[in-house]
């Protein structure tokens, strides 16, 4: 039969209510749509601050691509509108909110819950990259729990499709990017979704020891990364410790692939049903 229409959305239909969080170019509420009385979250963004950022292309990649993923560990995209100051994104409503926040409060996460994101973070990414998309900024900041506990990969505003050869100006932490990503140069910025192994790797890092493997100042941090220097703690298990070392490889193309990280050991032990 027909596929739905696509809804054309205004502000009129939702009734606002907390504030979720802000951003650099505005902010999320919980909103309820009136007539369905579906709860969900809606992005404000400011045109003209996103303007004087460049924002505007991150964004409409943001809508593109969020838009066409379906996945149960991907924030849904519904729908967007604007009006002549603002643009507003009606995205999923994530019950359990920002990853990171639960980090910190917890300093780091046992290793049965760090396997469980890092599985779930494995499945998003090969969905990502079977549709040729590269996520680019995976960080625990980017990633929302919902009200199960699973996650919710967001902030597509970074993700290009691959291959990619984009320059942006990079702002935020440089703890999560891979060294190629690192060395400009005329070849060496075409890179491929081997990128977000290498983050899934600074990621497992940080959810099993509660900080970054190259956290340091920023000249020492790239330095750290350009040569993979960095050092697990003991009390760290030997399988989650070869899971880390296996996707921290310098060379993109020697990083294990997301099929392998699914079957890794490690991963087996804590995300098998029954176990
Ligand atoms: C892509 C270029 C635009 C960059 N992004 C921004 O400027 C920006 C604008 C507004 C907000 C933000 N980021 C943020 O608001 C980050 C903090 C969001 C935390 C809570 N958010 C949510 N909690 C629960 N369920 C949800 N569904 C969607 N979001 C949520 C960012």
């Amino acid at each position: 039969e027909q596929p739905a229409a696509p809804r054309q959305f205004h502000l009129g239909m939702f009734e606002i209510g907390r504030p979720l969080g802000k951003g650099k170019f505005g902010r999320v509420y919980l909103v309820r749509e009136r007539s369905s009385g579906f709860v969900c979250a809606l992005k404000v963004l400011h045109k003209n601050e996103l303007k004087h950022g460049g924002a505007e292309t991150q964004v409409r990649r943001e809508i593109e691509i969020q838009s066409n993923l379906r996945h149960p560990n991907i924030l849904r995209l519904f729908g967007h509108f604007h009006d002549s100051k603002r643009i507003f994104l009606i995205l999923e409503f994530a019950g359990k909110g920002e990853l990171y926040k639960h980090l910190r409060r917890e300093n780091k996460f046992p290793e049965w819950k760090a396997a469980q994101y890092v599985a779930q973070m494995a499945a998003a990414l090969k969905y990502c990259h079977k549709k040729h998309i590269i996520h680019r900024d995976i960080k625990p900041e980017n990633i929302l729990l919902g009200i199960h506990g699973e996650i919710k990969l967001s902030d597509f505003g970074w993700s290009v499709h691959a291959p990619s050869n984009r320059r942006e100006t990079l702002c935020g932490t440089l703890d999560y990017l891979p060294p190629e990503m690192l060395k400009p140069g005329r070849d060496k910025n075409v890179y491929s979704n081997k990128v977000d192994l290498w983050s899934l790797g600074v990621l497992t890092y940080e959810f099993l020891v509660g900080e970054a493997p190259f956290e340091d100042t920023p000249v020492m941090t790239q330095r750290k990364i350009s040569r993979g220097e960095m050092t697990v703690p003991g009390f760290v298990s030997p399988e989650a410790k070869d899971l880390i070392k296996r996707l921290l490889v310098l060379d993109p193309e020697k990083r294990i692939s997301l099929d392998q990280v699914q079957e890794h050991p490690w991963i087996i032990k804590h995300c098998v049903k029954g176990e």
